[in-house]
């Protein structure tokens, strides 16, 4: 092993009842990686993060976070670990305020230094006035934004980002590209999964592409280049997904909403 290396997963499989979604997933990431995890829907992305997260105990093969197999269910990995959810559910009741000193402190933050950032980094990120205001009265992006601040309040040492940008206008991602950027550079490692792969394309170190239930592609952006037929990220991705029928599929759904009638 690799001594920089922070995640080994070595032949995960996971089926919900008779499906098989993960089916032999094999993968290294060093510290400082920012590694793009991308994939059709319902490819098992989200579930790859979360057995990694110790949320989904009943899988096979193995997973080492921070040298250590998960399955010793320590808490101590677990507070090095920063988190957005793809879907989250956050205490609508709370203000800004309340949720992110909440947060903080179940990550050992004292209340005073999590008061402190969350103030600043909600600042930064153009939100700042609806610090003291209840979520319930944040838009998406606000929320997205909290969350993303949320996941950073105890300066974690690996990064899980599910969709962490839905709903950030262009300005916004402009900073958090710049930010994971920065994380990265300071030798954070963050694993990252979108289907935003104009922003994969940009931001990754390396790009990951799960289909069929194992790794299909596994590289820098240039590597995928020399190895499939070259273009965007996202002509790559339907190539390796073998996806060509969008036109016939289009076609047909329109067709059947026009009729009927
Ligand atoms: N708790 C569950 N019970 C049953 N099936 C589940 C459960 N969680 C996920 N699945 C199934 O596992 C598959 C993988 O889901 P997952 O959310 O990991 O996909 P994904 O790659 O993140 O997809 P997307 O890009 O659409 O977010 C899907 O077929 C989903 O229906």
């Amino acid at each position: 092993m690799n001594e920089r290396e922070l995640l080994t997963i070595a032949n995960l499989t996971k089926s919900y009842g008779n499906k098989e979604i993960l089916k032999g997933v094999n993968l290294h990431v060093v510290q400082g990686e920012i590694i793009g995890y991308i994939g059709p829907n319902g490819a098992g992305k989200s579930t790859t993060i979360k057995i990694i997260l110790g949320m989904e105990g009943d899988y096979g093969g193995e997973v080492r976070l921070f040298g250590e197999n998960i399955r010793q269910d320590s808490v101590e990995y677990k507070r090095r670990i920063g988190y957005v959810p793809e879907i989250a559910d956050v205490y609508d009741n709370l203000t800004g305020y309340e949720y992110l000193t909440f947060i903080g402190q179940l990550y050992g933050v004292d209340l005073d230094i999590a008061a402190n950032k969350s103030q600043t980094l909600m600042e930064l990120f153009g939100v700042g006035e609806a610090y003291h205001a209840r979520i319930s009265s944040y838009s998406k992006g606000m929320r997205q934004k909290l969350l993303i601040i949320s996941s950073l309040l105890h300066n974690p040492d690996i990064l899980f980002l599910d969709e962490p940008i839905n709903g950030l206008d262009a300005n916004s991602v402009m900073i958090f590209k710049e930010i994971l950027a920065q994380l990265a550079a300071q030798g954070k490692t963050i694993f990252y999964s979108s289907h935003l792969m104009d922003v994969v394309e940009k931001i990754s170190s390396r790009i990951i592409l799960l289909h069929d239930g194992k790794v299909a592609a596994d590289g820098t952006f240039e590597q995928l280049q020399a190895e499939s037929a070259g273009g965007t990220l996202e002509a790559i991705f339907t190539q390796l997904t073998d996806f060509h029928d969008y036109r016939e599929i289009g076609e047909q759904f329109v067709a059947v909403v026009q009729g009927g009638q």
